[in-house]
């Protein structure tokens, strides 16, 4: 790919992008990076050796845009850049709840919007992206979008009706397991064990059961079960988290997320 991508908004998420290009052998003459804080900014060209210019500027000699700012920010910085953005230029959004249509009622006609849904995973190459097309979108837009988010991941392509709930799973879904997994230390703290260890035996469980889904494809039910014995510890543990409601609580969650995807929307 030998075209000009500038990445708008280099928090977390845009450095996640931002580094994974990198890492897959984007040049960095090839990138740009549009940051209103000016003490991140310079920390992006220290670490990156990456221009950083003003959004317009970025904007303007990109082929490709990607605008990673929170989604109260989108509506200014569309408003900001639309007058620079040609017609052939892809807008790619990473914004929570924000909608192609949103996009395209702020830019100039011609210019392509595809609407994509990462997660933090992005900044070990082991993210989960899934992308929608936009209304004036085409293959070959869709494509170049695959392969800009493969650079940090798996990819997937789903209709936009699906992303708000994509956005309480896989967006948002590295929270949920970093909780489990404090959780699951702070017990064994509780139940005695040094807090190092405690900390290395929930990681590596961690790693080897998402190994084992990946790697056998055996329903996570059957996986569960294996370790259940009957009458032994874990059919203990597990009848505490029905008691505890914990299955209901990550259906509740979820939906709270989705819903929080959707009022983004509404700008709220
Ligand atoms: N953090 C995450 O796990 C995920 C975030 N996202 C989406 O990515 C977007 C960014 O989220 P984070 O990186 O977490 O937020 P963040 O707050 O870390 O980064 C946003 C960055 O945008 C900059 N910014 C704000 N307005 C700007 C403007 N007008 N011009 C240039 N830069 C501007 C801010 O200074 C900041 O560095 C959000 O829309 C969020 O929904 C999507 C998936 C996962
Ligand atoms: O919490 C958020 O709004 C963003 C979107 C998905 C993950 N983080």
């Amino acid at each position: 790919m030998t075209s000009q991508t500038a990445i708008i908004g280099a928090g977390v998420m845009g450095e996640a992008l931002l580094s994974g290009l990198v890492r897959a052998g984007r040049r960095v003459d090839r990138l740009m990076v549009g940051e209103k804080r000016a003490e991140r900014a310079h920390e992006l060209e220290e670490r990156y050796g990456v221009a950083v210019l003003d959004n317009r500027s970025a904007a303007e000699k990109a082929d490709t845009v990607a605008l990673v700012v929170k989604p109260q920010d989108m509506g200014d910085l569309l408003d900001e850049i639309a007058p620079v953005l040609r017609p052939g230029v892809l807008v790619v959004s990473l914004a929570a709840g924000i909608t192609t249509a949103f996009i395209e009622a702020r830019v100039p006609e011609g210019v392509a919007v595809v609407r994509v849904m990462p997660n933090t995973p992005a900044l070990v190459d082991e993210g989960m992206t899934a992308i929608s097309p936009g209304s004036h979108c085409t293959e070959a837009d869709l494509a170049e979008v695959e392969t800009l988010m493969s650079s940090v991941g798996k990819v997937l392509r789903i209709p936009e009706r699906q992303q708000d709930a994509v956005t309480a799973i896989s967006g948002s879904g590295p929270a949920y397991i970093f909780f489990v997994v404090e959780s699951m230390i702070e017990a064994g703290v509780h139940l005695g064990l040094p807090r190092s260890t405690a900390t290395d035996l929930v990681i590596q469980t961690l790693v080897g059961s998402g190994r084992m889904l990946q790697e056998t494809g055996t329903h996570p039910t059957v996986l569960r079960e294996q370790v259940t014995s009957p009458g032994g510890t874990t059919a203990s543990a597990l009848r505490e988290l029905e008691v505890h409601r914990v299955r209901a609580a990550f259906l509740a969650a979820m939906e709270a997320a989705r819903d929080r995807s959707r009022a983004l929307a509404q700008g709220s």
